[in-house]
Parts: structure tokens; C-alpha cells; sequence
């Protein structure tokens, strides 16, 4: 029977430049059709170059930047789609905006101060605005609103790019975005919540042990088999890998 449900939702990255965003829209990106989610990113730069092409920085034209932005993610999202922008975005009434508008929406803060993303400068455009030579630039001569209630907070000055990525699955999780993603592939395993809980509680009480180890007892437990289920050690180097990347592992 064809799946009627919904599966789309818009997750809304906003931030300072150089703050994070696109890299966490990426790695993102890599990470939800391995649960069989399909993505779409919506790139701040890329999308200026297309979409919005013409838009300057003053208030009208990045609200209309952002309003644009919107209508597409709202477009892809209904149509099963998961939405991923990462436009700086920094006005907070536009943004409750297409949060109305959307339903499913995630707001995700890349939350990082000002010193850490003007020694980042990943484009250069800090250095340029602090000489003058760049007007209304977001953080030095334009304004930055964060936002008040968002669903995930990651802050990029004090974690890794994997933890804040595991932050952001973790959440979409909880909200029950991923629950009924089937895996595509079989290369990289996805690993649902309640094994993860279940291997890290074992862990939780024997730091000592090897966690392959657990994570074998554990698949054979749910199988119900008495032999130990037989894994290669690349495959347990594999789910190890991928529970560290999602943070669920030290
Ligand atoms: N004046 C000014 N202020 C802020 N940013 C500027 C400006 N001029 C150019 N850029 C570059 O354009 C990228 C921001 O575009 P966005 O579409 O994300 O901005 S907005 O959401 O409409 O405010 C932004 O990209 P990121 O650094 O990736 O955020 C900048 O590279
Ligand atoms: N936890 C993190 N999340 C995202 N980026 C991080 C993190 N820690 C360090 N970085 C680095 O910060 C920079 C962010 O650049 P970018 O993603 O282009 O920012 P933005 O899209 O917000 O302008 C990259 O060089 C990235 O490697």
C-alpha cells in the first residue's frame, strides 16, 4: 500500500556568518537519507545566486531573501521532503513568519560569538567589512537576532562539528521526524534509538568493556539467538564509528 503520510519537514539553520551553517546543512544532508529521507538544501550563497539573485542586504531585501526561501522549503516539504536552509536569516519576525507558515519546521541556532566567527572569517568578508569596505555586514554594521525558543541550540565554539551534528539527529529524533525513515542503503548502518539506549545503559554501568562487545550481545539478545550473532570486526568498527559520530559513544 503507497505511504500517504507526510514524511517532509523544513529543519532552519540561522547564524552568524561563519557561525556554522552550511557545514552543518551538509553533513546533515549526508545523514538523513540514510534513513531514507530525501534532501534538498536551500544555501544562503547558492540561493542568491539563483532564487534571490539581485537581493541586497538591506532589512526589505533579506526579509524577501528569507520570504523566497521559505516558499521553496514549504513546496519541498509537503512533498515528502526534508528542507534544509542555511541563510544567515537574522531577522526574528520573518522567521516566526515561515515558522507559521510551515508547520513542521525545526529551528536550529548555530550559536557562536562574534570573536570566534570573526577569527574563522571562513570567506574572508569579516576582515573586509571591518575595514569598511563591506556596508551592513551581519554581526559588524547590521543586526543579528537570535532566536528565543529554538528546537536545537548547537554552539560551535565548544563542540566538534560531529557532536553538533549528533545534537541535531538526536532532536529530530525525539521530535518524531525520523521514526518512520527506512534505510536505503546498507553500507552505513542506521541505528534506531532504542538499540543505542540499550547498548549505552550496558555501557553506562562497565566502562571497562569493549563496546563491539555489548553491541553484539546486544543484536544477538533481540534476535533471540543463543550463539553470539556473527559480525566481521569492520562491521563493529562501523556501528562503533557511527555511535561515536552520533555522540552516543565517548
Ligand atoms: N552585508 C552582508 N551581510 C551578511 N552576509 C553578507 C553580506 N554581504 C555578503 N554576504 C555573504 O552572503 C551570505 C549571506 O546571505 P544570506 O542569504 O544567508 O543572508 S540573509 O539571510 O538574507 O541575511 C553570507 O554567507 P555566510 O557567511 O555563509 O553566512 C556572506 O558570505
Ligand atoms: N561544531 C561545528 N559546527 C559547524 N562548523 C564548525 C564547528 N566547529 C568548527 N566549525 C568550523 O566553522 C566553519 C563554519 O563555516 P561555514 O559552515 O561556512 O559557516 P556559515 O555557513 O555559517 O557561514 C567551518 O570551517 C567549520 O569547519
Amino acid at each position: 500500500m503507497a505511504d500517504t503520510v507526510n514524511r517532509g519537514f523544513v529543519v532552519w539553520f540561522t547564524g552568524l556568518p561563519s557561525s556554522g551553517k552550511s557545514t552543518l546543512a551538509g553533513l546533515l544532508a549526508q545523514e538523513l537519507p540514510l534513513r531514507g529521507l530525501p534532501v534538498e538544501i536551500l544555501d544562503g550563497d547558492e540561493v542568491r545566486q539563483r532564487l534571490t539573485k539581485g537581493l541586497g542586504f538591506s532589512k526589505e531585501d533579506r526579509d524577501e531573501n528569507i520570504r523566497r526561501i521559505a516558499f521553496v522549503a514549504k513546496l519541498l516539504s509537503r512533498n515528502n521532503v526534508c528542507a534544509i536552509t542555511a541563510a544567515i536569516s537574522p531577522y526574528r519576525s520573518v522567521r516566526d513568519e515561515a515558522r507559521r507558515d510551515m508547520g513542521r519546521f525545526v529551528e536550529v541556532y548555530v550559536k557562536c560569538p562574534l570573536e570566534t566567527c570573526i577569527a574563522r572569517d571562513v570567506k574572508g568578508l569579516y576582515r573586509r567589512a571591518l575595514a569598511g569596505e563591506i556596508q551592513n555586514f551581519t554581526g559588524i554594521s547590521d543586526p543579528y537576532e537570535e532566536p528565543l525558543n529554538p528546537e536545537v541550540v548547537v554552539e560551535t565554539d565548544q563542540e566538534s562539528t560531529e557532536a553538533s551534528l549528533g545534537r541535531i539527529v538526536r532532536r529530530l529524533d525525539e521530535l518524531g521526524y525520523l521514526t518512520l525513515g527506512q534505510p536505503q542503503e546498507t553500507t552505513h548502518v542506521p541505528i534506531p534509538t532504542y538499540l543505542v539506549q540499550k547498548i549505552k545503559t550496558r555501557l553506562d554501568g562497565d566502562s571497562r568493556k569493549n563496546p563491539s562487545t555489548y553491541v553484539v550481545e546486544v543484536l544477538s539478545g533481540l534476535l533471540g539467538e543463543e550463539q553470539p550473532v556473527t559480525m566481521t570486526g569492520e562491521r563493529k568498527a562501523l556501528i562503533e564509528a557511527r555511535l561515536k559520530a552520533l555522540g552516543y559513544l565517548e
